[in-house]
């Protein structure tokens, strides 16, 4: 683990900003903290030796505490601050990079374990910022200042700091390498319960229909001992570790008094400048060992941030940039040899597929599970980049167009309608906001729903709808908008014979090309033709 990640120097405006009000921090805690020793040896000296009054020092002692008081406040609001607007930038920025990665790379364990890394996990960069950084950059100012300013005073007791103060990175480093994968471990084990947590919940009626929830209680808790041997590891180290840079300082500013007793006794040492030495020595390690402290509360919030740049740095597929993308209500689309290997898969869930559509055509994909039916739905969508074979439009490959002007050609409706918390009217309007109430309502007629209130309150991922009525309210969706091709993974599943033959007969008469996965003979029978679907051993079985 590096102490400073410079990626997120980089990606982050807020950090840089942060990182030079620091500086600039430290430096004056740097001068104020020597400006309290050289006061406080020089108004002791005074007392002692001379007797003189301390009006003068004790009120230049008071301006320093403010000072160094006002600096501490000052760190913690501009801490406080970069803490949030990084946070906030790398959101946005892991979110847009998600977005352009696409629904694909997105789906399954790694939604859950984004959820958790975009919420909590980055919630972690708070101790980074508002107590490492600020810890690391006085660490990199005071000591040298307060060496220096040692050293003018006693050469001896300078050398036997600048020799003894790198002993604690080292062993920072050394604790660091055993924090990093403890971290690690941590974040994993987090996003795992995340994970499981997640599929639970989302599966509770389907776990209680078939009695099996009550065995998920040791499931929870074998996940949930994972995470807390993980925790306990990892704050074990940073209890051992603490108390060991702890150790290591006392011994090393103990070895500066005992010099600098020595010299005082022998009168090599005036008073005033004893004092000033033994004063300043635990202020040239205390920085350092904050550093080692801070380190561990902040190690949780690296992971995560690391997390983050490794979801960054997930190359984007290539995208074209042509905006003349042709209408397709005019325009064959053709797929030639197209074969897709999802990633960690040796087998292709796709291959040697082809496929002529034409416009105003309805043609029904047909295959086993698992045939590769809503690959070629992704493909065409441009989710997935074919490992071989090509897309192609008025006799360009789809993949030189923009993504987002290519998709406009399309309206999608996936087997999870994926609707959300609003009316009805809401969520038929996502694909077109500026719809009117009779546009709407026409979708839903359409749609085979000509009864659904469009006031109907939808709930949370459709909940509030029966499964049919979930499918014709995304089905309706797709339908308002102008797009001239139709991709519809079964859609009239869930629905009884006479809405499904209603469904299928509106879908006949939107002129629109429609391309669907289905399974069910009425839907199989109203299509032009059909296109099975299937590597080529699923295609022979
Ligand atoms: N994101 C993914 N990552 C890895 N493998 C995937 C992914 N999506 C699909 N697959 C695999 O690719 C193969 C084809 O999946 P696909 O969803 O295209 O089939 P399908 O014909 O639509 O199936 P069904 O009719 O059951 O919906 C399957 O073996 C599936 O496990």
């Amino acid at each position: 683990m590096k102490p400073l990640d410079p990626r997120l120097l980089r990606r982050a405006r807020g950090a840089r900003v942060f990182l030079a009000a620091s500086v600039v921090i430290g430096v004056a805690s740097g001068v104020l903290i020597i400006g309290q020793a050289v006061l406080l040896a020089h108004g002791i000296a005074g007392v002692v030796l001379r007797g003189t009054a301390v009006g003068a020092v004790a009120w230049g002692l008071v301006a320093v505490v403010l000072g160094r008081a006002l600096l501490v406040w000052a760190q913690e609001v501009v801490a406080q601050r970069a803490a949030a607007a990084v946070k906030s930038t790398l959101r946005r920025q892991v979110l847009e990079h998600s977005l352009k990665l696409g629904p694909v790379w997105l789906s399954g364990e790694r939604s859950s374990a984004l959820t958790t890394l975009l919420t909590k996990g980055l919630d972690d960069l708070d101790p980074y910022f508002a107590r490492y950084l600020p810890q690391l950059v006085l660490a990199s100012t005071v000591p040298a200042g307060v060496i220096g300013w040692m050293a003018t005073g006693d050469l001896i007791a300078a050398g036997t700091v600048v020799v003894t103060l790198p002993l604690i990175p080292i062993f920072m480093v050394l604790i660091g390498w055993v924090t990093q994968a403890r971290s690690r471990r941590r974040q994993h084990a987090l996003a795992v319960l995340a994970h499981h947590f997640a599929d639970v919940v989302g599966g509770l009626t389907t776990l209680k229909l078939f009695g099996r929830a009550k065995a998920q209680e040791s499931a929870v808790r074998r996940v949930t001992d994972q995470h807390r041997a993980a925790s306990m590891g990892s704050l074990r180290v940073a209890f051992l570790s603490s108390f060991a840079l702890e150790l290591l300082a006392s011994l090393s500013v103990a070895l500066v008094a005992v010099g600098v007793g020595l010299r005082l006794v022998d009168g090599k040492l005036g008073l005033e400048t004893a004092l000033m030495v033994l004063i300043l020595a635990p202020e040239a390690y205390l920085p350092l060992r904050q550093v080692g402290m801070q380190f561990h509360a902040s190690a949780d919030g690296v992971a995560a941030s690391e997390e983050v740049f490794r979801v960054l740095e997930t190359p984007l597929p290539v995208r074209g940039e042509r905006t003349d993308v042709p209408d397709l209500r005019v325009t064959p689309l053709q797929l030639y040899d197209v074969t897709v290997t999802y990633p960690g898969r040796t087998e292709p869930a796709l291959e040697g597929f082809d496929l002529e559509l034409h416009p105003g055509e309805v043609v029904a994909l047909t295959g086993p599970s698992g045939a590769g039916k809503s690959t070629v739905l992704s493909v065409l969508l441009g989710f997935v980049t074919p490992d071989r074979g090509v897309v192609v439009a008025g006799g360009t490959a789809a993949d030189e167009f923009d993504p987002a002007e290519w998709r406009r050609q399309f309206a999608w409706v996936p087997q999870s309608p994926g609707l959300r918390l609003g009316t009805v009217a809401d969520n038929v309007r996502l694909s077109r906001p500026d719809a009117t109430d009779a546009e709407v309502r026409t979708a839903l007629t359409t749609a085979g729903a000509p009864d659904l209130p469009l006031n109907k309150q939808v709930g949370e991922q459709g909940h509030q709808l029966s499964g049919g009525q979930q499918r014709r309210v995304a089905l309706a969706r797709a339908l308002l908008t102008e797009a001239p091709v139709l991709l519809l993974d079964e859609p009239t599943a869930g629905l009884d014979p006479t809405t499904e033959a209603a469904v299928i007969q509106s879908l006949g008469t939107t002129g629109k090309t429609i391309l669907m996965i289905a399974h069910r003979p009425a839907l199989i029978a109203a299509a032009d033709r059909t296109v099975p679907v299937g590597t080529r051993e699923l295609v022979n079985a």
